[in-house]
């Protein structure tokens, strides 16, 4: 079932009816059995990491997947600029790990960044990276070999949304940058090399558009497919913490809202109209950025065993 709707969603020809496609923006939501997840309202807290003030968030929950929550862009526009130029200028600076650290097509005094805004296709060729604990692509396992300084920005950011779902012992310890150009997929998967399976894993979402697909335990299940737009939070908790999931399809969408202004002065993060803002929005035109924020170890675990 998941195989059937990851092809029906990533098809080009013919393209799909996007209709059963969860839409979190439409006022609708809740016929589709949708609920919102508990009032934050009450507790108001100052704007920070980008973030919008706590009682403009909005957040969600799907009755029939239990521990999955989603929150609706809760970032300034700016804050979604400043994750924006966070990915692409310095998460994929060592000594985090990229998908083209073996393809010795950037200079060892040199960043990918910098280096492919003259090379089109390399900049184009950054799929992942890797921050904190490194993911193992081959093996899957995390070790304390393979682990750098996790960057304190978006640690402190995905610990105080956790703490606002009252998930009040989760640390953020390994990411993963996900970089996705109009025509990639990510095909169905379940996270499980972490040690701790009980931790949420945060995912942040900007540029252009995702369909996500949510399954069950095993293939089998029929996947629920949403779209995730720019600065859409999703958290996989409890049961859904082990779901399958992918991305079938990045499509692209005609308002930018990341290069909006926001209403109040959002000072030293870029304003849109910056030229230095410039190249970031030319990459995003075409292309989607995903934070995948996990914990590895246990509460109280100090470091990896083996
Ligand atoms: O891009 C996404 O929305 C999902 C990424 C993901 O599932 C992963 O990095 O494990
Ligand atoms: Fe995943």
């Amino acid at each position: 079932m998941f195989k059937h709707s990851f092809k029906y969603y990533k098809s080009k020809n013919p393209p799909p009816n996007f209709e059963e496609v969860l839409d979190f923006q439409k006022p609708e939501f809740e016929l589709n059995g949708i609920v919102i997840y508990k009032d934050l309202a009450l507790k108001s807290s100052l704007c920070n990491y980008g973030l919008k003030n706590l009682k403009d968030w909005r957040v969600y929950q799907i009755p029939s997947k239990n521990g999955f929550i989603f929150i609706r862009n809760p970032f300034t526009h700016a804050g979604q600029r400043y994750w924006i130029k966070k990915c692409l200028k310095d998460y994929s600076r060592k000594p985090n790990k990229l998908n083209i650290d073996n393809f010795n097509v950037i200079p060892s005094d040199k960043n990918w960044w910098d280096t492919a805004q003259s090379d089109k296709t390399l900049l184009q060729s950054l799929r992942w990276a890797t921050l904190g604990y490194h993911h193992n692509w081959d093996t899957k396992i995390y070790s304390e070999d393979n682990r750098s300084d996790f960057p304190s920005d978006l640690k402190d950011m995905t610990e105080y949304i956790a703490r606002k779902l009252g998930f009040m012992d989760f640390i953020a310890e390994a990411a993963i940058v996900n970089y996705y150009q109009l025509n990639s997929t990510l095909s169905g998967h379940t996270d499980h090399s972490e040690q701790n399976l009980e931790a949420p894993l945060f995912s942040f979402s900007f540029g252009q558009t995702a369909v996500f697909l949510l399954g069950g335990k095993t293939i089998d299940e029929k996947p629920v497919a949403m779209f995730l737009r720019s600065g859409d939070i999703l958290i996989m908790s409890k049961q859904s913490r082990l779901c399958y999931h992918g991305v079938p399809r990045v499509i692209k969408i005609d308002h930018d809202i990341w290069n909006d202004e926001d209403e109040f002065n959002s000072n030293n993060y870029y304003e849109a109209n910056d030229a230095l803002w410039t190249p970031f929005n030319n990459y995003l035109s075409h292309s989607r950025i995903n934070m995948n924020v996990r914990q590895v170890l246990h509460t109280g675990q100090l470091k990896l065993c083996h």
